[in-house]
């Protein structure tokens, strides 16, 4: 039994933890970072970077399908290599992990202990070493950072070794023939659609007509289009049964249209959710309760746990189970942590606008606050149907719709739904534009090039202006003093 005292210990070597540890050494702490599982972070294994490998693949394949829109006709039809597809994915992404990897290297061994954590009490955890024997680490504080695990419900374990998640996709040496994927949250959409797109053939499985994380319901519906368009989606399906065969899976299900399916796959893929990595840390020797979520209160802007010396940062704290959000909670917890444990007081860090993209072609994606998030009585909506959309439809991808939020009385942006061609980069400009509170109003006078998918945005920009000029000539007088017109 080796017996350990630092200042602070951080559990998970993830996005989250590697940037705890990072903060903390640059506090002058003592700190030590466990990892359970392989290094490299999920977001590089078997997340972000691999997912998008695939999608690449995807689109570009999915991009000749319209060239006999401009007149081009190929030969033959192109034929997708299982092999290199995944050889491609694989190797690109095995670059990435290295980078991470080589980063792990780079810290002194004696700061690095590789086994599960668990906690004994508050302050003590215990690790069953990789290496085989057991240690005890004392800290004055601890940074939770240990991620999320795929949630795969009790009707497809039926499956058997039929079932997969995320990570085995990536594990694949070729593509299979055909693949159910039940869930159409982020990760059902973007994989679903992205085998659909090379040749797999693919049932994407959702619920009450659910997509995404979408909340306005004129952009869920354009979604739910358009992504039916591209693949076969029940987006309000119920799956009944799932049985193993001798070379895959046979399930039933009812589909959108009420009509009951019985189907055979090579796989099912779980995209149903994650589940944060807590209960596994024997959490409840803490003492510390848990709310109905199972995430104990915290302070997203510090990050600790109550008034605790515990911190908690990245996919297990369950508030935005993003990559760049990770990184910065990690940065923040790591940092108190360190300074906690050092006698200073913790600090408030400073928190971005929300963005989420989700890599569907088209992409559907938010920024600022959602349409369920808003005070629908002091809000006015723009919107841009990008059927019409200039550039989008020179390019062929014109498909989706946007829809932008401004505050009446203010004039202020407040966020904005959507889902259409390349509006990756659309997010981006608003998530901008709401961190930097800009109005309405100040939005406009920024320059748009012609032709350009984001004359799209100005489109709903300049909608939504005129809406809060309507709205806010019947509202009262002080508010229409504000708009600024
Ligand atoms: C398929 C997929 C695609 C994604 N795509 C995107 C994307 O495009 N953009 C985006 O922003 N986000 C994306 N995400 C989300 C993003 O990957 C996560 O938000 C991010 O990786 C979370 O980082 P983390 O540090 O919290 O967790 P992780 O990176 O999972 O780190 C947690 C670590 O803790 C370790 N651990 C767990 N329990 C213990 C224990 N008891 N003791 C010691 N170690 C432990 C684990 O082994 C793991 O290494 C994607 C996720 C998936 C699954
Ligand atoms: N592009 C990105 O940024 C990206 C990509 C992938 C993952 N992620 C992150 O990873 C998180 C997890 O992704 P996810 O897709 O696993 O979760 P999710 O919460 O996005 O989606 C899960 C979906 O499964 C559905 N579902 C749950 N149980 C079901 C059942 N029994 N039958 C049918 N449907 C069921 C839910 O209604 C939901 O739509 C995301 O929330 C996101 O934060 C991000």
């Amino acid at each position: 039994m080796t017996v350990y005292h630092t200042d602070v210990a951080v559990i998970g070597a993830g996005t989250a933890g590697l940037a705890a540890y990072r903060q903390s050494i640059a506090q002058g702490a003592n700190t030590l970072l466990i990892e359970g599982g392989p290094y490299g972070t999920t977001c590089a294994r078997v997340g972000c970077m691999p997912s998008k490998l695939l999608i690449a693949a995807a689109d570009a394949h999915h991009a000749l399908g319209r060239l006999p829109a401009f007149g081009i006709d190929l030969p033959h039809p192109p034929l997708i290599k299982g092999e290199r597809v995944m050889a491609r994915v694989r190797n690109e992404r095995d670059r990435f992990v290295g980078f991470v990897v080589d980063g792990v290297n780079n810290i002194p061994d004696e700061h690095k202990i590789r086994g599960y954590a668990r906690f004994v009490d508050e302050h003590t955890l215990s690790v069953n070493l990789e290496q085989g024997g057991q240690a005890t680490i004392h800290a004055k504080t601890i940074v939770i950072a240990s991620g999320s695990t795929p949630v795969v419900p009790d009707i497809l374990k039926n499956a058997g070794d039929r079932v997969i998640i995320n990570d085995d996709v990536f594990s694949w040496n070729t593509l299979p023939k055909s693949v159910l994927v039940v869930g159409a949250g982020v990760i059902g959409l973007e994989l679903g659609q992205a085998l659909s797109y090379l040749g797999v053939r693919v049932t994407l499985l959702g619920r009450n007509n659910g997509i995404g994380h979408l909340s306005d319901p004129v952009v869920r519906e354009s979604a739910l289009n358009v992504i039916k368009h591209s693949m076969d989606f029940q987006s309000d399906a119920s799956l009944e049964s799932v049985g193993r065969t001798e070379s895959g899976v046979k399930v039933t299900y009812i589909d959108d249209a009420g009509q009951t399916q019985h189907r055979e796959y090579d796989y099912i893929l779980a995209a149903t959710g994650r589940a944060i990595n807590l209960n596994s840390l024997n959490f409840a020797a803490t003492q510390l309760t848990p709310q109905a979520n199972g995430v104990p209160a915290f302070n997203r802007h510090t990050l600790q746990i109550g008034s605790s010396h515990l911190f908690i940062a990245g996919d297990v704290n369950a508030d935005v189970p993003l990559l760049h959000e990770a990184a910065d909670e990690g940065a923040i917890a790591g940092a108190n942590a360190a300074r906690l444990a050092l006698g200073k007081p913790v600090e408030a860090g400073e928190r971005r606008s929300p963005i989420a993209v989700i890599f569907s072609e088209p992409n559907i994606a938010h920024a600022g606050q959602m349409y369920k998030e808003l005070d629908l009585s002091n809000t006015a909506v723009g919107s841009v149907d990008f059927s019409d959309q200039g550039r989008s439809r020179v390019m062929q991808v014109n498909q989706g719709v946007l829809r932008v939020y401004g505050d009446i009385a203010s004039d202020r942006f407040l966020g904005a739904e959507m889902v259409g061609p390349r509006n990756e980069h659309i997010a981006h400009l608003l998530a901008w534009s709401h961190q930097m509170g800009l109005t309405v109003t100040q939005m406009l006078a920024m320059p748009f090039y012609h032709p350009v998918i984001e004359e799209g945005l100005r489109t709903a920009l300049r909608a939504l202006a005129a809406n809060i000029k309507q709205k806010s000539a019947i509202a009262p007088c002080e508010a229409h003093l504000t708009v600024g017109d």
